[in-house]
C-alpha cells in the first residue's frame, strides 16, 4: 500500500510506517504545485495530510484511489466528512497527544495579552527601553477572575484547569453538551452564549469549527463582552470576524486579543491588527513543540498502521464508516 505524506513529519511517524511494509513517498517541496500534487495523490492510496488542504467532493471524485486519510491534526474542519463518508473513506486525527502544547500558547497568550508583553517586547527591539512610568500601559492580574471557554473539550479542559491552578479563575462554559469532569473538577458553570460573553474576563475558544458558527465572534458578540475582556483564539480564525475584532480593539470596547488562528490564515501582511499594542499574535503554532509534533506523527502513522491491517483506526474523525 503507497502512502504519500504531502510535508516532512517527524522520523518516528516515518520509520513506524516503512517498519510496517508500506511504500512512503514524502514531499520535499513544502509548496507543491497543482501538477506535484496531482501526481502524488494519483500515484497513492493513503494520504498523510499536514496542513489545511481541501478535502471535498472535487478531491473525491478526481482520486479515487484514495482508500484513506490520515490528518497530521486533531482538526477536520477541511475534509468534506459526508463526502468521506459516503466512500467509506476512514479520516484519522490526532487528539490528546497535542492538547498541553495547545492549551499552554492559549494560556501564554492569555498572559501575554494581561500584561501588554508583545508591546513591550517591540518596543525593547527598537531600542526604546523607556523609563519607569507609573502610569503606562499598564496590565491587568488574572486572579480570581472568570475565564469563558467556548467548545469544552480536551484543550478547553487543559485550558480551564491551568487557569484554575494558577490564578484560582472562575470558569465558566458553553459547549454543545454539559462537561461532568469539568463542572466537578473545577467547579466550571455550563452559562449560554449570550452569559458567556457578557460574563467572561478572559474569552478562549477550543471548539471545533463548522461553517453554521462562522464569525460567531462578531461586532454583535464583541459589543457584549466587559471592557476589561481579553479574547483568546487558538482554535480556528473562522470563528471570528477580523474587522469587528479591529474595531472592538482599536476603540477599546475589549481590552485585548491573542490569536494563534485569524481570519483569513496566514494574516494579511497590512492587517491593521498587527499594529495594535493589546494584541498579540502567533502564526499558529498551537501543537508546535517537540513533544506534540512527534505524538502527532506517531498518532497518525498508528492510524494508517491499523488501516493496512483493515482494523480500525484508534483515532477516527468519523467513526460512522465503520458501522455496518
Ligand atoms: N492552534 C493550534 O495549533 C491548534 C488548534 N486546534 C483546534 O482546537 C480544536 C479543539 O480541539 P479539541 O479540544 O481536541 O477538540 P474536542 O472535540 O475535544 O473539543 C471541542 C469541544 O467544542 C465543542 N463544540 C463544538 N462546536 C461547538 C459550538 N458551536 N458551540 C459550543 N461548543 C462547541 C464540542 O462539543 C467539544 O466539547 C480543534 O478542532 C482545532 O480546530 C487544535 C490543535 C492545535
Ligand atoms: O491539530 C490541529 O487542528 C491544528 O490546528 C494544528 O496542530
Amino acid at each position: 500500500m503507497k502512502v504519500f505524506i504531502n510535508k516532512r513529519i517527524p522520523e518516528i511517524g516515518i520509520k513506524m510506517l516503512k517498519d510496517a511494509g508500506l511504500e512512503v513517498t514524502i514531499s520535499e517541496n513544502p509548496e507543491l504545485t497543482q501538477e506535484e500534487w496531482l501526481k502524488y495523490c494519483k500515484d497513492a492510496d493513503v494520504i498523510l495530510n499536514v496542513g489545511q488542504n481541501k478535502y471535498d467532493k472535487d478531491f473525491f471524485e478526481e482520486f479515487p484511489n484514495i482508500k484513506a486519510i490520515a490528518l497530521y491534526s486533531v482538526g477536520f474542519d477541511h475534509v468534506d466528512i459526508d463526502e468521506a463518508n459516503q466512500r467509506k473513506i476512514p479520516v484519522g486525527n490526532t487528539p490528546e497527544v497535542l492538547s498541553r502544547a495547545t492549551s499552554d500558547v492559549a494560556f501564554l497568550l492569555m498572559q501575554s495579552v494581561a500584561r501588554r508583553a508583545s508591546y513591550y517586547f517591540q518596543k525593547v527591539k527598537n531600542g526604546d527601553w523607556g523609563e519607569f512610568d507609573p502610569l503606562h500601559e499598564l496590565g491587568q492580574e488574572l486572579y480570581g477572575k472568570t475565564l469563558g471557554v467556548f467548545g469544552l473539550g480536551r484543550i478547553g479542559f487543559e485550558m480551564a484547569e491551568k487557569c484554575k491552578k494558577a490564578f484560582d479563575m472562575n470558569i465558566i462554559y458553553h459547549n454543545r453538551s454539559h462537561n461532568e469532569e469539568a463542572e466537578k473538577e473545577l467547579g466550571a458553570k455550563y452559562v449560554s452564549f449570550e452569559e458567556l460573553v457578557s460574563e467572561s474576563d478572559v474569552l478562549s475558544i477550543h471548539a471545533n469549527f463548522s461553517e453554521e458558527h462562522s464569525e460567531i465572534f462578531n461586532e454583535s458578540a464583541f459589543k457584549k463582552m466587559k471592557s476589561n475582556a481579553i479574547f483568546i483564539n487558538t482554535a480556528r480564525g473562522g470563528f471570528h470576524h477580523q474587522k469587528d475584532l479591529y474595531n472592538a480593539l482599536v476603540s477599546e470596547k475589549i481590552w485585548g486579543a491573542g490569536l494563534d488562528v485569524t481570519n483569513p490564515e496566514p494574516i494579511e501582511e497590512n492587517d491593521p491588527i498587527l499594529k495594535l499594542s493589546n494584541v498579540c499574535v502567533l502564526p499558529h503554532i498551537g501543537s508546535a513543540t517537540i513533544e506534540a509534533r512527534n505524538g502527532m506523527a506517531k498518532v497518525a502513522a498508528e492510524n494508517i498502521i491499523a488501516f493496512y491491517k483493515g482494523e480500525k483506526m484508534p483515532n477516527c474523525a468519523n467513526p460512522e464508516v465503520y458501522k455496518e
